[in-house]
């Protein structure tokens, strides 16, 4: 500790606190994150595992690692300052005016470029979200918080604990299927439509909405003005069903968007070359040709490449092979769960007020708060009743003992990018299925049955 001068504070996490420092010896600016070490063991484990993750990741577009150590009853992690803010702020700083397409693009690339680097690591974020995406002074794009990623063939223990914000969570998380790989790719979806229109693409004014619009997958359109090839993309990255999101790997490699990304990434960053992977290049002129040709076979609408528009297959042309349909809603299973809840209060623990909530909203008596089982009121009444912008934190389900819900629930902060609910039409062919076989998927071994572990923990 004595190696670094402490110059802030500039954050609390649920963690404990992010100062910025600066090293004696080469001058230079850090994020130390410290964390208290006796008081909660499972917050120990995370902290470690975030140490642990990070000195992993190597990487342009990652938050580097620089060291750790444990100190005062403190373990430290010594990362890379990203002195941009996170995507959030950068979002919020923007107000009404639009990002230029290029801005979108560059970044989405860098995005990507960071997920598929530790995809490849067989690593999941599990908390991709503006907020944990970082801005360095020249701009480059930096995924931080490893707090909630996991590493697949993680402990046990970790398999119980179930960790995502909803706003970002995707259907099959809802619908109590493991997470995986393209769980990423639906939340990197949503940052991606939030880069495009400022705001976040489920708004709602309840958690069923919420959890209802993620389900059917339903979203307010990208302004027309944007490129084919990101409308086409976004729809894909909200398909329902996991098996046909395209995988990381995919969007950079071989997808309609990939040209255009690679001409916003440094080549270096990308990290695609030598996979012996396939490699598609789409051009607009192969685009049309292939459109033409579908065209006159009667699959495609001629306006499918002209703009905006999106390929719509008449039915009688759908793969005939036994495929599985996801719904149109969510599983009954975790509606069920959260309609016959009984729980929950709220009381205080750790303390910590986030930059942007207000303390006389957030803290009672500068503590945070969490969940407990109390008096018999029902989860999703409750979760009525709580201000839905609570929904842009973390949650942890912990599967043995401790608090059902951890934290968020209680705390009420905001998100400019979050406005009053849309009424949004569901686009009924992005509920098809459409598997890419070629595309590696891969999930949680041990995934955690977090309806289950609410059940038990609730007694239902
Ligand atoms: N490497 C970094 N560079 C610049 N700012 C950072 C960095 N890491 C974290 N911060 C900022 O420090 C603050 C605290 O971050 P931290 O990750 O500890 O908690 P959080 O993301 O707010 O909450 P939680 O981790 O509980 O989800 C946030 O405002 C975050 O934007």
């Amino acid at each position: 500790m004595e190696r670094y001068s402490v110059h802030k504070v500039i954050g609390e996490g649920s963690f404990g606190r992010a100062l910025l420092v600066r090293c004696r010896n080469s001058q230079e600016e850090y994020v130390l994150k410290e964390v208290q070490l006796p008081k909660n063991q499972s917050k120990v484990k995370n902290s470690r595992r975030e140490a642990i993750l990070l000195s992993r990741m190597k990487h342009p577009n990652i938050v580097a690692f620089r060291e750790a150590f444990e100190a005062d009853c403190l373990l430290c992690i010594v990362m890379e300052f990203c002195s941009g803010g996170d995507l959030l702020q950068r979002i919020r700083r923007q107000k009404t005016t639009l990002f230029p397409v290029d801005d979108i693009l560059k970044w989405f690339a860098q995005m990507c470029a960071g997920t598929k680097h530790i995809h490849d690591k067989r690593v999941l974020h599990r908390d991709l979200k503006a907020k944990n995406i970082f801005l360095t002074d020249n701009g480059t794009i930096k995924l931080g918080d490893f707090g909630s990623a996991c590493l697949l063939n993680s402990s046990k223990a970790y398999a119980q604990t179930y960790v995502g914000t909803p706003y970002y969570v995707s259907p099959e998380i809802w619908d109590n299927k493991p997470y995986n790989n393209k769980s990423d790719v639906w939340s990197l979806g949503c940052v991606l439509y939030e880069l495009c229109t400022l705001r976040h693409p489920f708004q709602a004014s309840s958690w069923k909405s919420l959890i209802l619009k993620v389900c059917r997958g339903a979203y307010p359109p990208l302004p027309r003005h944007l490129p084919y090839e990101l409308h086409y993309l976004l729809k894909q990255m909200f398909k329902t069903n996991p098996k046909d999101r395209p995988s990381v790997h995919t969007i950079l490699t071989s997808h309609r968007i990939s040209r255009l990304l690679h001409e916003h990434l440094p080549s270096q960053a990308s990290d695609t070359e030598g996979q012996g992977r396939r490699k598609r290049r789409w051009r607009r002129e192969e685009g049309m040709k292939v459109a033409d040709h579908l065209g006159q076979k009667s699959l495609v609408t001629t306006s499918t490449f002209e703009g905006a528009k999106l390929a719509e297959a008449p039915s009688e042309s759908r793969e005939p092979a036994p495929r599985r349909q996801w719904a149109a809603g969510p599983s009954d299973s975790v509606l069920q769960a959260l309609g016959d809840a009984r729980l929950l209060s709220s009381h205080s623990v750790a303390s910590g007020v986030s930059e942007d909530t207000g303390p006389e909203e957030s803290e009672e008596g500068g503590q945070r708060r969490r969940w407990e089982e109390s008096p018999p009121e029902r989860l999703l009444s409750l979760l009525e009743k709580v201000q839905l912008s609570t929904a842009f934190s973390t949650y942890s389900v912990h599967g043995t003992g401790g608090s059902p819900l951890v934290g968020p629930l209680s705390q009420t902060q905001g998100d400019d990018t979050d406005g009053p609910e849309e009424e949004v039409a569901v686009d009924e062919e992005r509920l098809e299925s459409r598997s890419d076989d070629e595309d590696t998927d891969f999930e949680e071994e041990s995934p955690c049955d977090w309806i289950d572990e609410l059940e038990k923990m609730f007694c239902l």
